[in-house]
């Protein structure tokens, strides 16, 4: 090596190990002087603790809080930590940040019944601000400004209500078939099939013709991946989130700049597919999201909500990362369940059977009472978002007597409610689907957030506007492969549970299975 490029390199690296030195140094005051700080308040903690009701606070550790109790699988964690200190509410400290946890239905109804708006925030988490232009957008917007009012009511009459949702079924249908033909030509020599990854392909094929008008084909592959990695962002933990002073470690672990990364890709792929559509919009047939969010742009009505491509940009991403795993994850789960309880597999195909034709329409999935309780089961007990999306308290309120101060982080735990016994029952953890044979209305979800029992949805005024959309395709897609093939796992073995997290939870080993096509007479 050149010597003058040899005493440049032992610069550069001596001034990175100062560097280090000092950032270390600064840590370890920074955390001599809270610990001090926390050891010095105690005792006046513990005085205003006894003056006034509170909630269990499991004992955390210094700095990191309870963080380290949330384990690979959080909510399972958090489910047992709730079931050990006898608290379907508790408050914890992640990181530097007041969290309150809820686990069962009661506690549910007791915090949400009367706190509804207060519990409404969403905390400005640092993926979900970039990506949503600075919380430009329905799902992680603040709630007490004009935006975010205007956005989600036009979500609901406009892009996820009913008839947008029935002017898709072509989309929905094509989309099963394509699945049944895939799954047939993938197992016609006998061999397994990855079931999971033709649900997470098929999925993500209807939210790009539904929100883009393309089928996912021509150059979209590129596409495909910039919005795989943005749900990996989604799932990844940011220090930033939990203990904002030490966020600069992020960037040390090189996940900010895989955030900017992803953020360009994702905003040069909207920008191409935004003014394609502007190209061609005079001579297209049916209009898609885009098509709908520009028509909104333009109206008077509208304009100052969808003011700017930012924001017709951040709701495309809602769109994406809220409609696309939570839906193939929750035909994954249900297929699971169903190889699990061979009586039940049996039970749901011969209703789906009773039809005739060679292949299920959405015209006959109103007869398909079983088959709702079958899914109903499953997210129950598989809630594809089982810390629903996290929320934030925006002015300070109360429960069970006790004060949540604004600002306080909220999770509740869909999966501790769903097998909740004092909701369910003694044998809330078994899969039981005539455990819903009473429900009135299958295709109405309105009780599922009135009785505060099961929320796979999520609760109140920030529940999911895209019920709707989502579960005319679980329930299109489930018909079809129950339809169509019959199920086994490979040589015998059991379908295991395991999960993997992000901000939706999986199967952590594919669902492989053998199909074996059915021959309709
Ligand atoms: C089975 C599929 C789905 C499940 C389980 C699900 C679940 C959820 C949950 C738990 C929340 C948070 C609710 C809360 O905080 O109380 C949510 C919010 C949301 N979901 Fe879904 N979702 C699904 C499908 C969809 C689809 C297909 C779309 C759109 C294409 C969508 C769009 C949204 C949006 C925009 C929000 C934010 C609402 C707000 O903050 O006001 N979801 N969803």
């Amino acid at each position: 090596m050149h010597p003058a490029l040899f005493m440049e390199t032992l610069q550069v690296q001596a001034a990175h190990a100062e560097l280090f030195a000092r950032a270390f140094l600064a840590l370890v005051a920074t955390v001599a002087v809270l610990y001090l700080t926390r050891l010095l308040l105690a005792p006046l903690k513990r005085r205003a603790a006894a003056s006034s009701p509170s909630l269990p606070r499991p004992r955390g550790l210094p700095l990191i809080g309870n963080l380290h109790q949330l384990g690979a699988v959080p909510h399972d964690s958090l489910a047992a930590l709730a079931a050990r200190h006898d608290a379907p509410l508790m408050l914890l400290r992640l990181g530097s940040v007041p969290t309150l946890v809820v686990s069962t239905a009661d506690a549910l109804r007791a915090a949400f019944q009367p706190n509804d708006r207060a519990m409404s925030g969403r905390p400005a988490l640092t993926v979900a601000t970039r990506i949503t232009y600075g919380l430009q957008d329905i799902a992680f917007s603040p709630p007490d400004g004009a935006f975010w009012r205007a956005a989600r009511r036009a979500s609901l009459s406009e892009l996820l209500g009913a008839p947008r949702v029935r002017a898709f079924r072509d989309v929905r249908e094509g989309e099963a078939a394509a699945l049944v033909a895939a799954v047939a030509a993938a197992s016609a020599a006998g061999s397994p099939v990855n079931l999971s990854e033709m649900l997470m392909a098929t999925s993500n094929r209807i939210l790009r013709r539904v929100a883009f008008g393309d089928g996912g084909d021509d150059g979209s592959i590129e596409a495909g991946a910039v919005l795989d990695e943005t749900q990996k962002l989604l799932g990844a933990f940011f220090v930033a989130d939990y203990m904002p002073w030490l966020g600069w470690v992020d960037a040390l672990r090189g996940l900010r700049r895989r955030l900017e990364r992803n953020f360009h890709e994702l905003d040069a792929f909207y920008e191409k597919v935004i003014d394609d559509h502007l190209n061609k919009r005079a001579d297209s047939k049916g209009e898609d999201l885009v098509d709908v969010l520009l028509r909104l742009h333009g109206d008077p009505a509208y304009r100052s909500t969808f003011s700017s491509r930012n924001r017709i940009k951040g709701i495309l991403t809602d769109m994406f990362i809220a409609g696309t795993d939570t839906t193939a994850e929750t035909v994954e789960w249900t297929m699971t369940e169903l190889l699990r309880h061979p009586d039940i597999l049996a039970k749901a195909q011969q209703e789906v059977r009773g039809g005739g034709g060679d292949i299920v329409l959405e015209s006959d999935l109103p007869r398909l009472k079983y088959l709702k309780q079958v899914i109903r089961e499953s997210m129950r007990v598989h809630p594809p978002v089982p810390l629903l999306v996290p929320r934030e308290t925006i002015e300070p309120c109360a429960v069970y007597g006790c004060e949540i101060p604004a600002g306080t982080r909220v999770l509740v735990n869909a999966r501790a409610i769903g097998q909740d016994p004092g909701a369910w029952g003694p044998d809330a953890a078994r899969f039981v689907p005539e455990r819903h044979a009473e429900v009135a209305d299958l295709s109405d979800h309105k009780p599922w957030h009135d009785s505060f029992s099961l929320v796979p949805f999520g609760v109140g005024r920030r529940s999911c506007p895209g019920v709707h959309f989502a579960t005319s395709a679980v329930e299109l897609q489930l018909a079809n492969l129950l339809f169509c093939f019959d199920w086994r796992a490979p040589n015998g073995e059991a379908v295991d549970l395991e999960q993997e997290t992000g901000m939706t939870v999986h199967r952590k080993n594919p669902l492989v299975l053998v199909a074996e096509r059915r021959r309709v007479q």
